[in-house]
């Protein structure tokens, strides 16, 4: 059994990081582990920049967006020197399992650490619901419950001047949160970076939803689509339509994580420690169907998550 882990978490924080460092740290505590706290992902790692956590030093946290130790994109890991570095300051320490919470990108680098010793287990903390062999990432329902009520607060001042909403919301690669949010918000139009866009027809569908009888329309849009300014210049100028942008930004990466996301970030965190204290590497735990599933961990680095067609689909028969 190992006996001294270490937990950190990387990539863009997510609401519930830190329910999973407290779900981490005192089950690790209840099993005899001792636990370390990597300070900013990987860079805390390379720069042996830790703590030894105990269970009051994860209080306080539960409701907390955020993450209370810290996260980075860190450049020098994505080499092997930087990777290695980073491992000996792991076995110096007597450290030998490390639980990463993070991205596809930081699930990534958990592979490549297994490699130099270390053994890994992952937790899909990201907003972006971008992580293939899970339903749901940690954060994601935050998210989207953040980006619903921006559209209800559009819906009232769009529905006053009769005007297009065009909203931006993250998403560089994915298009979960634009049409999930999407789907619940009832946009009219949806862009995703997984699907073709067509600006002219989108032009011409929102021309024509007016000829229907529609007096106001939202406009979700992916990030990864292009700039929220640029297809408002052309929906306001294709169309005439009195037209405004809001790129909603890193407030729908803030905020108290829901009790979704509490929960499922405790529930995975218990797996993901009872597994690697009993010798298990190179998995991540996910939910599938509301079971808590562990994946291999080169899978699902392995594959892109496709979006879930239908509810893309039920948007846009709704949004008519
Ligand atoms: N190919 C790679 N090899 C080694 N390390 C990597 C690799 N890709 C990413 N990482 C590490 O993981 C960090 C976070 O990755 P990335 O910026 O892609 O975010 P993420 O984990 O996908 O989260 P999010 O997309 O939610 O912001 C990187 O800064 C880097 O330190
Ligand atoms: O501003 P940052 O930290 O580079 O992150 C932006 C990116 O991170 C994500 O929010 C995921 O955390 C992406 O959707 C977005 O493109
Ligand atoms: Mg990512």
């Amino acid at each position: 059994m190992l006996k001294r882990i270490a937990v950190m978490t990387s990539g863009g924080d997510s609401p519930g990081m830190n329910a999973a460092i407290r779900a981490v740290v005192r089950v690790a505590i209840h099993e005899g582990v001792e636990v370390w706290g990597i300070y900013n992902g990987y860079a805390g790692m390379y720069e042996d920049n830790m703590i030894k956590l105990e269970s009051r030093s994860v209080g306080d946290i539960l409701h907390r967006g955020g993450t209370f130790l810290g996260t980075a994109r860190c450049e020098v890991f994505k080499t092997l020197e930087g990777r290695q570095k980073a491992a000996e300051n792991l076995k110096r320490r007597g450290i030998e399992g490390v639980i990463i919470i993070g991205g596809d990108g930081s699930l990534t680098g958990a592979q490549l650490l297994s490699e130099l010793g270390i053994a890994v287990v992952g937790l899909p903390g990201t907003i972006d619901n971008d992580i293939w062999g899970t339903d749901y990432t940690i954060g994601f329902d935050t998210a989207i419950n953040t980006v619903v009520e921006a559209i209800n607060k559009l819906r009232d001042t769009a529905s006053s001047h009769g005007r297009v909403m065009v909203l931006e919301v993250m998403g560089r690669n994915s298009g979960w949160i634009a049409m999930t949010a999407g789907l619940a918000g009832g946009a009219e139009q949806i862009l995703i970076p997984e699907m073709t866009v067509n600006l002219d027809e989108l032009c011409s569908k929102l021309s024509k939803s007016r000829d229907t009888g529609k007096k106001y329309s939202i406009v979700v849009v992916a990030e990864g689509v292009g700039s929220a300014v640029t297809i408002g210049d052309k929906i306001a100028k294709d169309t005439g339509l009195d037209t405004r942008v809001s790129v909603l930004g890193h407030i729908q990466r803030g905020g108290s994580p829901s009790v979704f996301d509490r929960i499922l970030a405790s529930t995975l965190a218990e797996h993901a420690v009872m597994a690697l204290i009993s010798g298990i590497s190179n998995v991540l735990f996910g939910s599938k169907n509301g079971a808590v599933v562990a994946i291999d961990l080169a899978d699902a680095i392995g594959h892109k998550r496709t979006i879930d067609t239908s509810t893309f689909r039920l948007a846009t028969l709704l949004s008519k």
